[in-house]
């Protein structure tokens, strides 16, 4: 769409590193001919919280908002100071925009109906992610997912807008609060990472078009969990281990997920006897980053079915999760199936 050659091409105007986030956003919305700027605008939204949560995980050592809150969540975990302050900060946020009708949150117990029957999207959020990592200064995250809801605006919500497999989110991202901070995410048309200038408060591209190397040497898995896995992960980690292959495990599922994106590689969180569903949640932490790695070249698993393809049956409901590098991903599943008949025979 060149005009003058003095025009730079919006495509690679797009791509250009140090690109504003704002103007990434206002670029690639030409990607959708009948994009109305609600998605755009509820992704500003998302970022602006991102960035006052941001400044609190920064702060958190100084400002006494470490530490547990003193309360639980729907999933009985306690929760952290930081994850209140988060949810509390991304709630504002979503429902003052006007675009989004329904929120799921992992520190909200039911759906949160913001009573807007014009609002266009649905949002499910990890507000912050690896709690257990907070207060000892090591990265951590935001996670979310996007729907268009099914209902005709206008109409109250249903349970049909909440309850989407994840092939139907039309965005994903998460937000990496670590050495520096990151916010990757997709729209459906490829994987971008931009980085948060702090002393400019603002996100500039500088990770353009990622896309998850076919396969890796790395293995992210929570080892002590070892005696619970069924076989046909043992063999799997077992296998990686003969390959001299490195275990990182940072705890943190975003943290985890974000390094095996860019260095190839496989993170996973098996069924065990404390978790037989496994441990993630299908709507707010595996649909995210399922829909991102997809779009990047690899592949998440629950080691039967592709995860965008799992029918959400309750809100806070877990899943296995196996998600990196498309080949290793292939290889445990393999493994799954191999050893899951080998058992019944
Ligand atoms: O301590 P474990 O059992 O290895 O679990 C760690 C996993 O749990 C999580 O902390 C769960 O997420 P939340 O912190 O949002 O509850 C993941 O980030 C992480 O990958
Ligand atoms: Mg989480
Ligand atoms: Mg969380």
């Amino acid at each position: 769409m060149k005009t003058s050659p003095f025009q730079p091409d919006q495509t690679s105007l797009a791509y250009s590193v140090g690109i504003t986030l704002d103007r990434f956003i206002k670029l690639k919305q030409s990607d959708f001919p009948f994009a109305s700027g609600e998605l755009s605008q509820l992704l500003r939204d998302i970022v602006l919280a991102a960035k006052i949560v941001n400044r609190e995980t920064n702060r958190a050592g100084l400002a006494n908002i470490g530490g547990a809150f003193g309360q639980t969540n729907v999933q009985g975990e306690e929760q952290q100071k930081l994850d209140v302050i988060a949810n509390i900060r991304f709630m504002r946020a979503l429902s003052k925009g006007g675009e989004v009708c329904a929120i799921v949150s992992e520190e909200e117990d039911a759906v949160i109906d913001l009573q807007n029957n014009s609002g266009k999207y649905v949002v499910a959020i990890d507000p912050l992610d690896g709690s257990s990592n907070i207060d000892v200064n090591i990265s951590i995250g935001t996670i979310f997912s996007i729907y268009r809801r099914k209902s005709p605006i206008g109409s109250p919500i249903q349970l049909k807008d909440i309850m989407q497999p994840g092939r139907e989110q039309v965005a994903a991202g998460y937000v990496l609060y670590g050495s520096s901070t990151m916010l990757v995410y997709t729209t459906g048309c490829g994987v971008n990472g931009f980085t948060y200038e702090n002393s400019l408060g603002e996100f500039f591209l500088s990770h353009p078009d990622i896309q998850a190397p076919k396969t890796g040497n790395i293995y992210s898995i929570n080892e002590g969990l070892q005696l619970e896995w069924e076989k046909g992960i043992a063999a799997y980690i077992q296998s990686c281990k003969e390959r001299k292959m490195q275990s990182r495990y940072i705890g943190s599922l975003v943290a985890d997920f974000h390094r095996n994106l860019l260095k190839g590689g496989i993170y996973l969180y098996p069924a065990t006897q404390k978790n037989p569903s496994g441990k993630l949640r299908l709507l707010y932490e595996a649909n995210a980053l399922a829909f991102i790695i997809e779009q990047a070249g690899g592949k998440a698993s629950d080691g039967k079915q592709r995860i965008l393809d799992v029918q959400p049956e309750s809100l806070h409901q877990r899943t296995p999760l196996l998600i990196g590098s498309a080949q290793m991903v292939e290889e445990v599943e393999q493994s799954v199936v191999l050893h899951s008949s080998l058992v019944t025979v």
